[in-house]
């Protein structure tokens, strides 16, 4: 039965493993704002007693003088100065190791969400992965977690103001139990009238923050991602009146909400001021007492009664808070406890080697919204040879390339590696002998070095430039300012198209896969570059594996077999 899912369940699973800490936090909170209450609530007692130790102390102080009594007179100021000095350095101590404690648990919570987030997503199955807006993903893996790690601590603090409101209420019902439950009652329906409203408020607050943050992170995103295109169409000005849309939408509900985050503060004061006012005015206009009278009795009354307010007000700020970051909370607990199609990378056989080849059996495909792409589709791939694919645009040749990486799974029919089905290897084990080179040649901003060791991390130097020599790029790399170190730019902008594919192929060899497959990995190249790398495909063909899809035919004139779609 699938597990009913609220605030607190939700905040359960999050916090796994954490919980004690939180625990530790919110006992720390409490002792440092008890031990705060106490060191002020000393100072003038102390003081008064120091000039008058004539005078008996009452309420606290006077439980403190009764202890006091056990020790010899003599030490008795000194000891309550000691004691008022305590209180005022643990409060310090225990303020400080309160911050430290509150960062490591926000950063630790955040460094686990934030990873796993990111994990999943980049776990997901292909197909879920491109209908997702990467900015949106962002956003969520890295800025939602902190937010939300954040707001635990607010939900801490609201705890321990909590635990401190209650415990004011229960000195005061020693004092006068009457006026406690009057002012207990009056406080209580106070907070539960205001925190319906806002707390559904805060909620739907919180849900679009979220919306135009992720929003705001994939305009952002996209621009500066694709800046080229930007400044070639002009679209600087379209991105910057897209993002300021967000921005306007963002202050006006931020504005809104620290307007009404403080209006439960506003309202009870003024409505706690204009009862006093009410009340000596109806005491003075009617005789029934005598005001001055009155007020002396009030007094301690009103400062209680103060105090208990704000930490209603503060409850019901802290909540609102609390309550904004919510649709953060459930979203990071459905990506992390509900992952959706994720690719299952381990299951199944580990894939070793392969003898005879690759087979595709009466494929049938289509993608989730379209007509039928490959039907009844077989194809033969042997080892160690060269198989070409090629045929018009559309016809279905990438989804061949992205079939037998395994991004997407034939629906009829199967594809077999030695006669045995591929859906018995792990995906894991599989992509570790297969080698892509796509149209698009995706290069890491760092050095030509970190690019090509991404394909094998750990590698060594001779690894290292042999691949980079069958991949032809070697010499090239050696005229760079600084040779393998040289940082290449974003998305390898320092590097021409060929080049940029020439690393990619040093990062394939690197892995020495047993299949390679390239997928129009020349096409948008010159006629001397493509030689290049048709050359460098070449020099694998009777070694391994190669499944070539191309457009021109002079890359595929060495394949041993030519698969035409077009016929298909
Ligand atoms: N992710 C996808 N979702 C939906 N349809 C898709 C997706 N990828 C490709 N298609 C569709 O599947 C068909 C085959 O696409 P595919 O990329 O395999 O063709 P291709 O032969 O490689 O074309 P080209 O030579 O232009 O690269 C096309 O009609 C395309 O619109």
């Amino acid at each position: 039965m699938k597990k009913k899912k609220n605030t607190f369940t939700v905040i359960r699973d999050l916090t796994t493993g954490y919980r004690k800490m939180g625990v530790f936090i919110l006992v720390v909170m409490v002792l440092a704002a008890f031990t705060e209450a106490l060191g002020l609530g000393m100072v003038l007692p102390v003081l008064s007693h120091l000039m008058n130790p004539e005078v008996p102390q009452t309420g606290a102080m006077g439980a403190l003088d009764k202890v006091l009594t056990f020790f010899p007179a003599e030490y008795r100021v000194e000891l309550q100065l000691g004691i008022l000095l305590a209180a005022f350095w643990l409060k310090n101590i225990l303020a400080a190791a309160l911050r430290g404690l509150n960062a490591h648990f926000t950063f630790k919570l955040r460094e686990i969400w934030s990873s796993q987030l990111l994990f999943r997503y980049l776990r997901l199955e292909y197909a879920q992965a491109l209908e997702s807006k990467q900015g949106v993903l962002l956003q969520n893996a890295i800025a939602e977690p902190l937010r939300v790690a954040k707001s635990f601590i607010i939900f801490l603090n609201l705890l321990a103001k909590l635990i401190l409101g209650v415990a004011i209420a229960a000195v005061l019902l020693v004092v006068d139990w009457k006026v406690t439950l009057v002012l207990t009652f009056v406080a209580f329906t106070s907070f539960l009238l205001i925190n319906k409203v806002l707390y559904t408020y805060s909620l739907r607050f919180g849900r679009k923050r979220l919306a135009i943050d992720q929003q705001a992170n994939f305009i952002g995103m996209e621009s500066l991602g694709s800046i080229k295109e930007v400044k070639a169409l002009g679209l600087e000005k379209r991105y910057r009146n897209l993002l300021t849309e967000q921005l306007v939408l963002s202050r006006k509900i931020f504005t809104k909400f620290s307007i009404l985050n403080h209006m439960p503060e506003n309202l009870i004061e003024v409505l706690a001021v204009t009862s006093v006012v009410g009340i000596i005015f109806f005491v003075q206009y009617t005789g029934i007492y005598d005001v001055g009278n009155m007020l002396a009795k009030m007094g301690f009354f009103i400062i209680a009664g103060q105090k208990m307010f704000s930490c209603v007000s503060f409850v019901l700020a802290q909540r609102m808070k609390f309550a904004a970051t919510i649709p953060g909370m459930f979203l990071i607990h459905d990506v992390i406890f509900h992952p959706q199609e994720m690719e299952d990378l381990s299951s199944g056989e580990s894939f070793q080697s392969m003898e005879q080849g690759i087979k595709l059996e009466h494929v049938g495909f289509s993608y989730r919204t379209g007509a039928p792409v490959l039907q009844d589709f077989s194809m033969e791939i042997p080892v160690n040879k060269m198989t070409a694919v090629i045929g018009p645009s559309g016809a279905g040749k990438s989804t061949i390339a992205d079939l037998l990486l395994g991004l997407y799974h034939p629906q009829e029919g199967r594809i077999t590696v030695d006669g045995r089905s591929l859906s018995d290897y792990s995906l894991n084990s599989w992509r570790k002998k297969v080698g892509y080179v796509g149209q698009e040649p995706v290069i890491f901003n760092a050095s030509v070095r970190e690019n090509i060791l991404a394909g094998k991390p750990g590698a060594s130097e001779e690894e290292m430039i042999q691949a980079a020599r069958i991949a032809r790029i070697h010499d090239f790399v050696l005229t760079l300012p600084q040779g393998y170190d040289t940082v290449v730019g974003d998305k390898g902008a320092k590097l021409s198209g060929g080049q940029r594919q020439r690393v990619v192929i040093a990062r394939v060899m690197i892995r020495d896969p047993e299949l390679f497959i390239f997928d129009e990995a020349t096409s948008a190249l010159d006629k001397e570059t493509e030689a290049e790398i048709t050359a460098a495909m070449e020099d694998l063909a009777g070694r391994r594996t190669l499944v070539v899809i191309a457009h021109r035919l002079s890359t595929i004139k060495k394949a041993d077999h030519v698969y035409d779609l077009s016929e298909a």
